[in-house]
């Protein structure tokens, strides 16, 4: 069995900088997986090579064990692809437009009818057949887009940041069908926001400037961040090199007066007790003891200095 997707070394460079290096992904079976980065990390990138929209510079592509370059049309099958500017024809209904890309697909005539029926009918989208794609809301109009992406059965689904810019009421919708889209097909779905990949994925990859800096499951992920950095909150903190000098304390950050970030090597439960007897010795005043999944780009830096692959 070929995984369903596997990236070998895959790099890219637009001019003369490199957008993203050495990017290794694979994935074996159905459900989502994360492709967390900040703006410009290289996500984009990485998805438009994916899906054979982008030329690489340098590495491999495999889908379902074809390789992308040299046998494109095999690979191309087994991709379903939602970018992040969903190639919509907004003077179209959706079923002329289903009906074109299940053309372009290469689903033979006598299936097209069916296909078309079952991606309308899997993204909620059955009672719209005939309304044009410019009188659909936002929400609706990513429905259409995904329905592209899964017409013709790929076991891939690369979605380029498919919850941006829908309000709760359709991210909550969204979330729900990439979950019952993820039941029978790979999702690989890009995003900048932690708390939304924590939501969806089950594993998770990061890259940061380029470079892949984690991967492994989302749990794994909760576990290295939460167990990292611990938040205080004092009415008499004391001096930063006070907090410096107690052992697995590897960096003090002060968010205000009376709350420090502390980052430590060693468990959770060993630096709390350390904390806690300092604070009675020293008169801290300890008001508030407690895990600091920390913010995005905290994470991000915390990754990106020493990477974990
Ligand atoms: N067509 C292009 N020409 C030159 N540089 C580019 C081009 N597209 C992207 N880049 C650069 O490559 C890097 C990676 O960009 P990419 O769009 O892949 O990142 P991203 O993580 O998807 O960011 P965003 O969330 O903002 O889309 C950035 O530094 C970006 O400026």
């Amino acid at each position: 069995m070929h995984p369903i997707l596997k990236t070998e070394h895959l790099s890219h460079r637009y001019s003369s900088a490199w957008a993203i290096r050495d990017i290794n992904i694979e994935i074996e079976s159905a459900g989502i997986v994360g492709l967390l980065g900040s703006n410009g990390a290289g996500k984009s990138t990485t998805m438009n090579i994916i899906c054979g929209v982008l030329n690489q510079t340098e590495g491999n592509v495999f889908i379902n064990g074809f390789d992308l370059r040299k046998q494109p049309e095999a690979a191309k099958r087994e991709i379903g692809f939602l970018p992040q500017n969903p190639p919509l024809y907004t003077d179209l209904t959706i079923d002329e437009y289903l009906l074109y890309c299940a053309q372009l697909r290469l689903i033979p005539k006598d299936r097209i009818k069916s296909a078309v029926e079952e991606a309308k009918e899997r993204c909620g989208l059955a009672h719209f057949s005939s309304r044009l794609i410019k009188n659909l809301s936002g929400g609706y109009r990513q429905r259409v887009g995904i329905a592209q992406a899964i017409i013709h059965k790929p076991k891939l689904v690369v979605m380029d940041e498919p919850t941006n810019g829908l309000d709760p009421n359709q991210l909550i919708e969204a979330r729900k069908l990439i979950r019952e889209i993820a039941v029978d097909h790979s999702v690989l779905l890009s995003s900048h926001i932690l708390s939304e990949i924590n939501l969806l994925c089950r594993d998770i990859i990061m890259i940061e400037s380029g470079r892949m800096v984690f991967s492994d499951s989302m749990d794994a992920f909760n576990n290295y961040v939460q167990s990292k950095v611990i938040l205080l909150r004092m009415d008499h903190p004391p001096q930063k090199s006070e907090l410096q000098h107690i052992q697995g304390v590897t960096q003090v950050e002060f968010l205000s007066d009376r709350q420090v970030r502390v980052y430590f090597d060693g468990s959770q439960e060993d630096i709390s007790e350390r904390l806690i007897a300092a604070s009675v010795a020293q008169g801290w005043k300890l008001k508030e003891i407690g895990p600091d999944k920390g913010l995005l780009d905290d994470v991000f830096k915390q990754l990106s200095s020493q990477s974990l692959l």
